[in-house]
């Protein structure tokens, strides 16, 4: 297990392979979730890529640190730890809010992003109204009194039938989240908007989403992609939000297709 100190939060980071010496990779996870759900991808992209998992703030192992963040927060954490391992330039993936911080990250430290995959969000997610109603709504009753709603949109009904070990498992990892980590992170979607930044990026973008996705609809995704120049879409058949998850052998086919298409075009990393 590794830990590292950035910005006066302790990070829970995880690195395979080495990172000097292959083109390097880092996943961002999502609302409600840490990097365990991009295992089924790692293990199929090992081979070829370093890659970096990472927990952000108020997730996972890592701190939870001072609440509520915006979105840059998050940004300047991953920047941070990207320096400290010495990663030049990176594919940066990112799920869902995962996304938004992806999108920060390239905004603030464009040096640090050969290119951009993001998976299941926008520009935009949701509405204030939304947000701060999910946020009331947990601090009444706890992470579980959305958790039910939540799944809903996270997982297709294949993937939710009671005798499915990893749709228990999945709920455990939401639920278990720290309450002002995950209330924090709602404040920060709340107030973020890429939709100018969107228009300004100027690397490959890969925008992914799960044909079922009910967190970030594919219209909702398609509008993304069609802001940012020259942006590819890929719709993953009978996933919901979290194809990584659901679905990572079309999810690893629709990384690899892209990746190979930029390093096609690109010069290897230094
Ligand atoms: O929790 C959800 O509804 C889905 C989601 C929105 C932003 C994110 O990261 O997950």
């Amino acid at each position: 297990m590794q830990f590292t100190r950035i910005n006066d939060i302790t990070i829970h980071y995880h690195v395979i392979g080495a990172v000097a010496d292959k083109p390097v990779l880092v996943f961002i996870n999502s609302l409600g979730t840490d990097f365990r759900i991009w295992r089924d991808v790692v293990v199929r992209l090992a081979d070829d890529f370093a890659i970096v998992l990472y927990d952000k703030r108020g997730h996972g192992l890592s701190d939870i640190g001072q609440v509520p963040y915006s979105i840059e927060d998050h940004a300047t954490d991953l920047a941070g730890l990207l320096d400290r391992l010495a990663v030049k330039r990176t594919f940066v993936c990112g799920l869902s809010v995962g996304g938004l911080i992806a999108q920060s990250l390239y905004q603030r430290r464009p040096d640090l992003v050969r290119a951009l995959v993001l998976s299941d969000t926008a520009h935009k997610i949701g509405t204030a109204e939304m947000w701060d109603a999910r946020i009331a709504a947990i601090e009444a009753g706890g992470i579980e009194a959305v958790a039910d709603g939540v799944l809903e949109r996270w997982f297709t009904p294949a993937f939710r039938r009671p005798e499915n070990l990893a749709f228990a498992g999945y709920r455990n990892m939401l639920v278990r989240q720290p309450t002002p980590g995950y209330v924090g992170t709602c404040a920060a979607i709340r107030d973020a908007d890429y939709t100018e930044a969107a228009r300004k990026i100027a690397v490959p973008v890969l925008c992914v989403v799960g044909d079922q996705d009910g967190s970030t609809p594919p219209d909702l995704v398609r509008s993304t992609a069609r802001l940012i120049p020259g942006a590819r879409l890929e719709v993953i058949r009978d996933a919901g939000h979290i194809p990584c998850v659901e679905q990572p052998e079309a999810m690893t086919r629709a990384l690899r297709s892209f990746f190979d298409y930029v390093m096609q075009g690109d010069p290897p990393n230094e």
